[in-house]
């Protein structure tokens, strides 16, 4: 089977993704642009939508990066088969994203008074999201829905994604949120890639 994930030279909306990949020992091919180059005319043409990330896998393409996480999820024993705890993470999911729409709703905002009114939004959103994601990891045994799913590693992709445009541990006063960033960093597959990753970018 040949798979291929298609992004940039950042982490970004794939890290998580390709943390199930490796979890999961899936090989694949981990394309990544330059982002000084992009866009690159006859590349972005041929996306669906013009974004990345995409998913190849057997000569078959998937855009979006949820689907994307979910699908990978579904092959790597990180989905469920109960539809309500499929839906319940799902949910978890759409609230992680929640928040860090919030990110880019500050970091590509131009006008100076709006962005400062993104940042307050941002700064109140991750208290209350992660405040909420701390309480369902705990309800949850350090997991959402009881057990380790793709919402983990998703949330930890949030997570990450947050701490490095904001330079700050922002999971520090949520010890839960910090015990399953540790979880996964362990991982076999996962640290393996991560000795040979480097820092975040
Ligand atoms: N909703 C999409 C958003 C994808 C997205 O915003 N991709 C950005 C990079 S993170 C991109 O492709 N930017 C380059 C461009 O739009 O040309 C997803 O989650 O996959």
């Amino acid at each position: 089977m040949s798979r291929k994930l298609v992004y940039f030279d950042i982490n970004g909306y794939s890290e998580p993704i390709r943390y199930m990949l490796h979890y999961g020992g899936l090989k694949f091919e981990d394309v990544r642009y330059l982002r000084k180059e992009w866009p690159i005319k006859e590349v972005k043409d041929s996306l669906p939508y013009g974004q990345l990330p995409i998913y190849e896998e057997d000569g078959r393409t998937l855009n979006q990066s949820i689907a994307i996480a979910r699908y990978v999820a579904s092959q790597t024993g990180l989905l469920p088969a109960d539809l309500w705890e499929q839906a319940k993470l799902d949910a978890a999911v759409l609230n992680v994203y929640d928040v860090v729409k919030k990110l880019a709703n500050y970091f590509f905002e131009k006008d100076p008074v709006k962005k400062e009114e993104a940042k307050k939004d941002l700064d109140e959103g991750i208290v209350y999201y992660f405040s909420r994601f701390e309480k369902e990891l705990k309800a949850g045994g350090g997991h959402f829905g009881g057990k380790l799913t793709w919402a983990d590693f998703v949330l930890i992709g949030g997570v990450e994604l947050l701490n490095y445009h904001l330079k700050d541990a922002k999971h520090k006063d949520y010890p839960a949120i910090a015990a399953l960033i540790s979880k996964i960093h362990a991982l076999p597959g996962v640290k393996e890639y991560l000795a040979k990753r480097g820092p975040y970018v």
